[in-house]
């Protein structure tokens, strides 16, 4: 006898088929909500932030600290769980992994380059070791294994340190081998968080052109993480997050030329205002919005809108 599916797998389909389709990216997150909850405390670290990454894309997430920038990473990576809302990488809904998809997920699909260089290669194997264990994982033959590290070690610039353990590179030298290591199994994504974050400029711009390539020659999505202007201003797309939620979008031009900064507009028609303008403007609590015939115009609570302009409602700010 066939089998109806029951009453819970109906609502969720329906909901689903409500949602305007989104998945036109690679990376999809959608109305993402982190809480870390301990004994005393609730943090809301990411607070509904919508996201979409097109496949072949080198970007770039900033913000203050405490944003919430590690806790997307660590969420698209596979180590952590989002509180609600959805996650899709690569068709993978990270909501609904099992525990073998997840290690599948994280041997294939993903790989990670962490601030710490000490957290990214094995102390005791050279630089082509290193760079050979993930396919060993992956059951890829040895000699392949071999092969395909020394090319990938060339590719990211240290093929002189095939032979050498972590101990014996340089802290830009280690993060490009973890360039290789994370880029081992082919992922279709790299997550960076703060690659460049321990080291000097020269070793920075030497570990940015190894993404670089991990992204051109590879044909890895990248996601870096950063404070460095070094990256953040030499991608073409720079998200800012800010209290959980992306705020503005820096696109520019090849070579990082022609900046134009946007705010992030969500579904639902949600936008934060740039902290200066709200301190500029004096905006608090509600503020009063007019349609004008090709912008919207903000007003303080208490501030009358120019002549001209047609009476809109009065909105909830601060939301
Ligand atoms: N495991 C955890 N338990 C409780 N709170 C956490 C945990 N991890 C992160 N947080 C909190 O969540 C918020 C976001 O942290 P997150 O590390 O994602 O920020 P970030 O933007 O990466 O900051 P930074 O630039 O300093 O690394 C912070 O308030 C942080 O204290």
């Amino acid at each position: 006898m066939r089998q109806l599916p029951d009453l819970r797998k109906l609502e969720e389909r329906a909901r689903d088929a409500q949602r305007p389709h989104l998945d036109d990216g690679l990376v999809v997150c959608d109305n993402l909500v982190r809480v870390y909850r301990t004994d005393e405390v609730e943090v809301q670290a990411l607070q509904g932030l919508d996201l979409v990454v097109e496949e072949g894309e080198c970007m770039a997430l900033v913000g203050a600290s405490g944003s919430g920038k590690s806790t997307l990473l660590s969420i698209l990576s596979g180590l952590d769980l989002p509180t609600a809302g959805r996650a899709r990488v690569a068709g993978h809904d990270l909501l609904a992994l099992k525990r073998r998809e997840r290690i599948g997920y994280r041997r294939h699909t993903v790989g990670f380059v962490w601030q710490q260089t000490g957290r990214n290669l094995l102390p005791y194997l050279t630089a082509l070791e290193n760079v050979a264990l993930p396919m060993k994982y992956v059951r890829v033959p040895r000699r392949e294994r071999a092969a395909r590290a020394a090319e990938l070690l060339d590719v990211v610039g240290v093929a002189h340190c095939r032979d050498r353990r972590p101990a014996e590179l340089s802290g830009g030298e280690q993060q490009r081998v973890a360039v290789a290591v994370a880029t081992a199994n082919a992922p279709r994504v790299l997550l960076a968080d703060e690659p460049t974050g321990e080291l000097d400029t020269a070793s920075g711009e030497e570990v940015f052109a190894a993404l670089r390539r991990a992204n051109e020659e590879l044909g890895a999505t990248v996601l870096v993480v950063t404070h460095d202007p070094l990256v953040s201003e030499q991608v073409r797309r720079t998200v800012r997050i800010r209290d959980g939620r992306t705020s503005t979008e820096t696109l520019r031009g090849p070579g990082g030329t022609g900046a134009e900064e946007y705010t992030v507009l969500d579904r639902a028609g949600r936008l934060q205002l740039p902290q200066d303008y709200v301190d500029r403007y004096g905006l608090r609590d509600r503020v009063r919005l007019t349609a004008e015939h090709d912008h919207v115009g903000v007003w303080p609570n208490g501030k009358p809108p120019s002549p001209d302009s047609e009476p809109s409602t009065e909105t909830e700010g601060d939301r």
